[in-house]
């Protein structure tokens, strides 16, 4: 299960045709970043593309007015974009996507089919209301529903519209109507092209540029930096903590021990106990200063890259019963979104082309592997149970292929 965004694209060699391509690169995010923020805050945008235009604005944060702004450009009735697992959850029957949601599942007779991971339900009148929306959008939401939708094709847009739901870290639900160009452009919304909303992960990943560095002493590290890193896009910044100097260690062809470690508030900050994050961190870090040298890279990618929102919802879904993975797919999102395009830029800039691996993930091998980064060992960092995550790890090791050793 190797996770998407994780094939580097081909960097351009002529310095020239580079700076011509990081300008078109650098307006393409913001447009993307840009839309981002309008779903966000209920706004629909317009995407665009050779086959037509698709006016849209995500389930979770429409109001009355964006739903207005729609009905205003649209060209046909709206329609409510979803995975089609959420889809399934929706009309309470079992559904086969034309996109294998897991390896070895096999189709369901008599299910309904759906186009390119895509599912779209006609929204009736009824339907069109903001709670009933968040309802049909959200798994944890209450389940009360007038009427229940039918099933129709979805826009040849539709797989985009839910990236760019997924880029704002919202339920990859959406409201979905076509529309005309210049009719939506009258009423000044925010356009942005389907093929740059799915080329984003890569092109952010590929853009990232060292902005700061400081030393920092840490207690289980004395002789550690920090090292921040910043996309085109001016999102969230990514982190490398050096200990030592793996920088000199790579230089003279050694290869540093390197975690690849994803954000997590509730295990890294707090302690939670619902996952191994914390120990894992505070591992890491123990275990290179006991080497001398070692880069861990903190990953902006919180919740397996579904967002702190997201991770808490299916926290919900999990206390209700399902497990991590399956809880992430009835939000509508895949059982893990990150791509490690992000964790190899970082480590080429830092001049660390082969690594030994902190991990029991064998997908962070094959991914960073993928992205041209010489793996040359993985070292085993796993940290006993505690009572309360001990399903979690068995799921990570029976579900995700972890390592247990
Ligand atoms: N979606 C979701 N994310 C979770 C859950 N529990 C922990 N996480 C996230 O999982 C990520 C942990 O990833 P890592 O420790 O880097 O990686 P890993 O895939 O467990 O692999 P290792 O390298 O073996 O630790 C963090 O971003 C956490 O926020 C959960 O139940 N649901
Ligand atoms: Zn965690």
């Amino acid at each position: 299960m190797t996770p998407p965004g994780n094939v580097a694209p081909e960097l351009p060699h002529d310095p020239e045709l580079g700076a011509a391509l990081s300008d078109a690169a650098s307006r393409a995010m913001r447009g993307v970043h840009r839309a981002v923020s309008e779903l966000r805050r209920g706004t629909p945008v317009l995407l665009t593309g050779p086959q037509g235009a698709l006016v849209v604005a995500a389930a979770e944060t429409v109001g009355a007015r964006g739903l207005a702004e729609i009905a205003a450009a649209a060209l046909a009735p709206p329609v409510l974009l979803l995975a089609p697992v959420r889809a399934a959850a929706v009309l309470q029957r079992p559904i086969n996507a034309a996109t294998p949601p897991r390896r070895g599942d096999a189709l369901k007779p008599g299910a309904l089919q759906t186009e390119d991971g895509v599912a779209a339900l006609k929204l009736g009148p009824a339907l069109l209301n903001p709670e009933l929306l968040r309802r049909l959008a959200d798994p944890v939401a209450g389940r009360l529903l007038p009427e229940v939708p039918e099933l129709v094709l979805p826009h040849v847009l539709a797989p985009a519209a839910l990236g760019l739901a997924k880029l704002g870290r919202l339920l990859p639900a959406l409201v979905a109507a076509p529309a005309q160009e210049h009719v939506a452009g009258g009423l000044d919304l925010l356009r942005v092209p389907a093929a740059e909303v799915l080329s984003y992960p890569a092109t952010a990943a590929t853009t990232l540029v060292r902005v700061a560095e400081a030393r920092v002493p840490l207690q289980d590290a004395r002789d550690a930096r920090i090292v921040a890193f910043r996309a085109a896009d001016g999102g969230i910044e990514h982190l490398a903590i050096l200990v030592g100097q793996p920088e000199e260690m790579a230089a003279s062809g050694g290869a540093p021990l390197v975690r690849a470690h994803s954000e997590c508030f509730t295990g890294d900050l707090l302690g939670s106990l619902r996952c191994d994050c914390g120990p894992q961190l505070r591992g890491a870090i123990q275990r290179m200063a006991q080497d001398g040298t070692g880069v861990l890279l903190y990953l902006a990618q919180e919740g397996r890259g579904i967002g702190l929102v997201n991770k808490l919802r299916a926290y919900t879904l999990q206390d209700g019963g399902l497990d991590t993975l399956d809880a992430n797919r009835a939000l509508g999102y895949g059982a893990d979104e990150r791509g490690f395009l992000v964790a190899a830029t970082m480590l080429e800039q830092l001049g660390i082309p082969r690594i030994r691996l902190l991990t029991n993930n064998p997908d962070k091998m094959s991914g960073l592997a993928a992205c041209g980064i010489e793996v040359v060992g993985r070292v085993a960092h796993r940290f006993a149970a505690n009572g309360v995550n001990d399903k979690y790890l068995e799921t990570k090791a029976d579900r995700f292929g972890h390592l247990l050793r």
